[in-house]
């Protein structure tokens, strides 16, 4: 049987038309990412087409090794001609072949945050702007705006009409620049924005790339933004042989400047463009895509879908209910491990959603307490991300120092001023005399030429030593805090103030949910106790090797794969729909959180679950939340509302190698755990889900408390004036009954 006859007759056509320009646009599961692999078989197959010719883009080095693969299978000999990569690696080819026609040097460096943070700071000075008003992080954002919208610092600097903020991020703009172009370097923007420029400018460039790139397919278009779309439109402007593929209803990246208007402008672009929809979706039961329409159904201005299925109905809706996320990761661990050994499933069925990268932690932990294989895609293990290596780094340091590689980490972190000069001397001190990097440290007056950064070292010494003395006194959470003041830590990735810097945070909140965790339950909570302790749940190399695991991935990471079942975790409000959508009550922004839970319960094929834990520990205090209003906005009817959750012992929140009974306790870190002190949940009255008044704002439910220390901050969804915050004590909440 030939591959054709495996599509239906849309998608076929969508095959076929090969010449000129093609808008797919499709709910999801429809077949869209089989079309353009298939597209791609077509092409050389049956237009002799050479492999040389053909450029497909997807969003992810995930995605672009998936369709690799796919189309490996189905082209065979010559398929590794063909260009399947990510806009951002198909710019960096053409770059480091074409990067001197724009003055660079082929072999161009590519700068990271860090490296683009050091060159706004430098140009500050120079140009005497003060950092507090201006901050790294805001210039660097404006200037990655304008270039993702093609506004050079020329454009921007005609642009600021006498605003004089505007001004100096105009002066920012352009001298960073030229400092780029005069290091040889680039920024990730750039990589777009200068393949767009040697294009636009070079028509020998473009003769060369319009000619190689005959047929040029782009995945996942929905979430592309300007210069992406420039960049297309310029590479196909001579043959226009285009095929773009996406579906409005899963754009999820707004945030990085994805332009749904994009859709629209190709339709404006290319007007002759053959507009194909895909209505029968081929991943999902039935009941899995009622529940998927029923979600997306709530948004406002979309384009109204037909999507259907032969599939069976397939099972109901799995939903379950927790008392916290303990509970829920492990009871989530225990049902795969089930399934599993008696011989129903492999472990690579499965795949647990969540909707920040920090909810790995506590499922991590009960996997490896199983010794079930996990992989986090498109991501790290949590006790391999960076920001929790240094933070553990710094509190093995304050534990006993002996671990040299822990002190080396965490002495230039955040920046000292220490070089690497400066480090060898220390460490060839300590090497000849046998002692420990950190003693050498504390010896550093004895040790020749150090010089001045003699007062830096014992700053950072001294600094350790005071955590040394407070540990003695004050708890374990409240160590981390001063840890995580003291060392500028937090204040680095606040004023970094990126989506990347808000995920570390997370990770950070989410160690601090471990340490009191760890506190509340053991009998005599100790530094070294507790590193242990990390260290049991943190040795994941013995599960690395497997091939058959579970996959964990936010909702983002999860675009355009799909599993025969899925979790999607942590469905509460103030999770998913996240704390800020919910405050900032933009309906834009919960439109956008919406999709991004449609893209979640279309990963799905044959089984959903979804589950909900009625508390959850925030930095360090615990907070109940709501059900996700993405939840209700399932039909009940799709529900499998009898599987209640099985009434298991109370899990518990830290990992041991013996069982022991849960200590009750009713202490309670705050955020950053400043004020420790009893749990005041009995002193208010109303709970969430209630209802109560207000003298001004009238009545409305209680979304959400949290135990602030010395007072709770209670959300209430007022039923005229939205979504407010307030202190409980000042509110004067009264429950109606
Ligand atoms: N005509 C068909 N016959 C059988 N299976 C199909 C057909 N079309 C698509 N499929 C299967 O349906 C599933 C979904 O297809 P695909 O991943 O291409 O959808 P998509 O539209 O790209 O989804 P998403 O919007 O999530 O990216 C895949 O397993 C695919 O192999
Ligand atoms: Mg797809």
């Amino acid at each position: 049987m030939s591959i054709y006859e495996t599509l239906n007759p849309m998608q076929q056509e969508a095959v076929c038309h090969t010449e000129g320009p093609l808008l797919i646009l499709a709910g999801a599961g429809s077949g869209k990412t089989r079309v353009l692999t298939h597209r791609i078989a077509w092409l050389i197959d049956e237009k002799g087409v050479n492999p040389w010719n053909i450029l497909a883009i997807t969003f992810t080095n995930k995605a672009a090794g998936e369709m690799r693969e796919r189309v490996d299978d189905i082209v065979g000999f010559g398929s590794e001609q063909i260009w399947v990569s990510t806009f951002h690696s198909a710019c960096v080819r053409i770059l480091r072949r074409f990067a001197d026609h724009l003055g660079y040097e082929r072999n161009f460096v590519i700068y990271d945050t860090d490296d683009q943070k050091s060159v706004i700071k430098e140009i500050c000075k120079r140009l005497n702007i003060d950092t507090k008003i201006y901050k790294e992080r805001a210039l660097l954002s404006a200037i990655s705006s304008a270039k993702n919208e093609m506004i050079d610092a020329k454009a921007y600097a005609l642009n600021v009409s006498g605003d004089f903020g505007k001004q100096r991020i105009a002066d920012v703009y352009g001298e960073y620049e030229k400092v780029l172009y005069k290091n040889n370097a680039m920024d990730f923007d750039d990589l777009l924005v200068k393949t767009v420029e040697v294009l636009r400018n070079n028509e020998d460039v473009l003769n060369y790339y319009q000619e190689r790139f005959k047929y040029i397919m782009v995945d996942e278009y929905q979430d592309t933004n300007t210069v992406q779309f420039r960049l297309v439109s310029l590479l196909a402007g001579k043959y226009r042989n285009l095929c773009v593929v996406g579906d409005d209803d899963q754009s999820i990246y707004k945030f990085r400047g994805a332009n749904i208007y994009n859709i629209l402008n190709f339709e404006k672009e290319f007007s002759d463009a053959k507009v194909i929809k895909l209505e029968q979706n081929y991943r999902s039961t039935q009941t899995i895509l009622d529940a998927a329409n029923s979600v997306i159904r709530h948004n406002k201005g979309r384009k109204e879908k037909t999507l259907w299925t032969a599939n069976e109905v397939g099972d109901k809706i799995v939903f379950h209910q927790y008392q916290n996320e303990y509970d829920e990761a492990y009871q989530v661990v225990e049902e795969i491990s089930r399934v599993v050994s008696q011989g129903k499933a492999h472990y690579n069925d499965y795949a647990i959603l969540y909707r920040t990268n920090a909810q790995s932690r506590v499922l991590e932990e009960k996997f490896v307490a199983r010794s079930i294989p996990y992989k986090i895609v498109g991501g790290i293990n949590f006790y391999q991300r960076r920001e929790i290596k240094d933070i553990l780094a710094y509190l093995k340091t304050i534990d006993n120092g002996r671990d040299d590689l822990a002190v080396r980490r965490i002495i230039n972190v955040p920046k000292r001023g220490i070089g690497m000069t400066t480090l060898n001397r220390v460490i060839e001190y300590g090497e000849a005399r046998d002692m420990s990097f950190f003693d050498a440290l504390e010896c550093c007056d004895d040790i020749p030429r150090i010089g001045k950064t003699g007062e830096k070292i014992k700053g950072f010494v001294n600094m350790i030593e005071v955590f040394r003395a407070q540990s003695e006194y004050i708890t374990l959470a409240e160590l981390l805090t001063n840890v995580l003041e003291e060392t500028g830590y937090i204040k680095e990735l606040e004023e970094e103030d990126t989506e990347v810097a808000q995920g570390r945070i997370e990770n950070i909140d989410e160690l601090m949910n471990k340490i009191v965790a760890y506190e509340e339950e053991e009998e005599e909570p100790t530094l070294s106790g507790f590193l242990e302790n990390v260290a049991l749940v943190s040795d994941i190399d013995s599960l690395d090797e497997a091939e058959d695991y579970v996959m964990l991935m936010t909702l983002h990471s999860a675009k355009g794969l799909e599993f025969p079942y899925v979790y999607m975790c942590g469905m509460e409000d103030g999770l998913f729909p996240s704390y800020m959508t919910i405050v900032n009550d933009d309906p834009e922004e919960i439109e956008e959180e919406r999709r991004l839970c449609y893209v979640g319960i279309t990963r799905a094929k044959k089984r959903l679950t979804m589950t909900y834990a009625k508390s959850r520990m925030v930095r360090g205090s615990t907070q109940y939340n709501m059900l996700s209003r993405f939840v209700k906005e399932i039909s009940p009817e799709l529900f499998d509302l009898g599987a209640k959750p099985e009434k298991t012992k109370q899990e518990s929140r830290i990992q041991r190698p013996s069982d022991f009974s849960r200590k009750q306790t009713t202490k309670v870190a705050t955020a950053y755990g400043k004020a420790f002190q009893v749990n005041k949940a009995a002193a208010l009255d109303y709970t969430v889900g209630d209802m109560v008044r207000h003298i001004k704002f009238g009545v409305g439910t209680v979304i959400n408390i949290v135990d602030g220390g010395k007072d709770y901050e209670v959300t209430v969804d007022f039923e005229k004036s939205g979504v407010k915050k307030m202190f409980a004590s000042f509110a004067k909440l009264k429950l109606i009954d």
